[in-house]
């Protein structure tokens, strides 16, 4: 036997004497092995983003810029660069480098590798073809991309992905900053769950810690907020705010579509209480909707925002329930406050986690069952005509800040 040969079967021998199948434990060192080439070269990372050129940047998050490139073998990556001034962003980043190596799934951003050198610490992920569902949803003149169909997938998948980090994944993973700019949309619209800076692994069976809080306006749960407790049912919460985002087309941080709700949620509990919630629907995706599925989903969404945790639906039940045909569903009670405090002490220079809303005036009419909202288009629609309205009114966009 050669020396090297010789070397590897003592290195599986404890894996061997651990385990029944001597065959999967070799697939495991070779996965072990796998994990060590994803380290980059930081001269590669050079010439796959032109050395960093603005022409290349996707975007900047909370912990630096985003850089598209190409490597040598074809595939395209995006370059994560953390920014060197942020200390918090550092430990973010070794958490995400770190977690996401162990994260494997369909609804999930896949994680290539990494790159350390000197100072620099960046992640290289796939490339996702049509980059974060916030760059569609919140602008009116691209949120018809997304008809109800791809919505109604992009829920699930968000569900599935999200099922996956807290239950199926090696330890329970809390995302904590689920958000629209978060889910990237890959280019049959799958949706990839990203970002995981802010998550925490999870020891099994610990199921709830109290920790700093960090998160997005808007999305974040409102004991994890005053309280700093965090549970799967924060991610649950932030999860509910995106569904009735995708529904409505609106932005939860700045609605000022309605006077007397103080934001999307609290606006569409007070439409679903009245038997009215199709109101909260976006006009883009009229044509497209079931309206059937459009109120199962706007319940499920409210079940998910509901202020007390105990009382939201886990991943699991949210999955099962989308998974089945519109039946009974629990009565939600009243939405939580999402929180909104501010989450990062560095600096976030053209980051995109804001949209404004102003320079709209609500013409919604009220004479027939669904009066729809208008994202994109004054519009309303009885029942019966839901399914076969196309039109939209151009003039009648409203304004978005990119
Ligand atoms: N793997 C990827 N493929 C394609 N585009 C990406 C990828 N990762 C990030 N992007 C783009 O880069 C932008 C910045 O991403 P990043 O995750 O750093 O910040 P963010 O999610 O916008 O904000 P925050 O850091 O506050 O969560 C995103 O808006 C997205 O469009």
């Amino acid at each position: 036997m050669s020396k090297t040969k010789n070397f590897f079967q003592n290195l599986i021998k404890p894996f061997r004497s651990n385990s029944s199948n001597g065959g999967e434990n070799e697939e495991d060192l070779e996965k072990i092995a796998q994990k060590e080439q994803k380290n980059f070269l930081f001269e590669t990372l050079v010439a796959a983003t032109k050395d960093f050129h603005p022409h290349h940047k996707l975007g900047e998050g909370g912990f630096g810029p985003v850089y598209r490139g190409k490597l040598d073998d074809g595939r395209e990556i995006a370059v994560k660069k953390l920014s060197q001034y942020s200390n918090q962003g550092k430990k973010e980043f070794e958490n995400e480098a770190k977690l996401l190596a162990r994260v494997q799934h369909r609804n999930v951003v896949n994680l290539l590798g990494y790159c350390i050198h000197g100072n620099e610490k960046l992640l290289v992920y796939e490339y996702v073809a049509n980059q974060s569902l916030d760059k569609f949803l919140f602008k009116s003149n691209r949120n018809v991309e997304l008809d109800w169909k791809r919505r109604y997938e992009i829920i699930t998948g968000i569900a599935r992905g999200l099922l996956y980090l807290h239950e199926d994944s090696h330890n329970r993973i809390i995302h904590r900053d689920i958000k629209a700019s978060n889910i990237l949309l890959d280019d049959k619209w799958v949706p990839k769950i990203a970002d995981f800076g802010m998550a925490r692994l999870f020891p099994e069976g610990e199921s709830n810690v109290n920790t700093r809080v960090a998160g997005t306006n808007g999305y974040m749960a409102p004991e994890y907020v005053m309280h700093g407790q965090l549970s799967v049912k924060a991610d649950v919460f932030s999860f509910g705010v995106l569904v009735l985002e995708l529904i409505s087309g609106q932005k939860n941080s700045s609605f000022n579509l309605n006077l007397d709700a103080q934001n999307l949620l609290d606006w569409a509990y007070k439409l679903y209480k009245k038997g009215k919630g199709l109101e909260i629907m976006d006009a883009a995706i009229v044509p497209s909707a079931s309206p059937e599925q459009v109120s199962f989903c706007i319940q499920i969404g409210l079940l998910c925002v509901q202020s007390d945790p105990k009382s939201r639906p886990d991943m699991h039940r949210v999955v099962i329930m989308l998974s089945k045909k519109p039946g009974h569903l629990d009565e939600p009670m009243r939405p939580g406050i999402a929180g909104n405090r501010y989450r990062r002490s560095g600096p976030r220079p053209g980051s995109s986690s804001t949209a404004g809303a102003s320079g709209f005036s609500d013409s919604r009419t009220s004479e027939s069952t669904f009066n729809i909202n208008t994202n994109t288009a004054s519009a309303s629609a009885s029942a019966s005509t839901l399914a076969s309205s196309s039109k939209s009114d151009p003039h009648g966009k409203r304004p978005m800040k990119s």
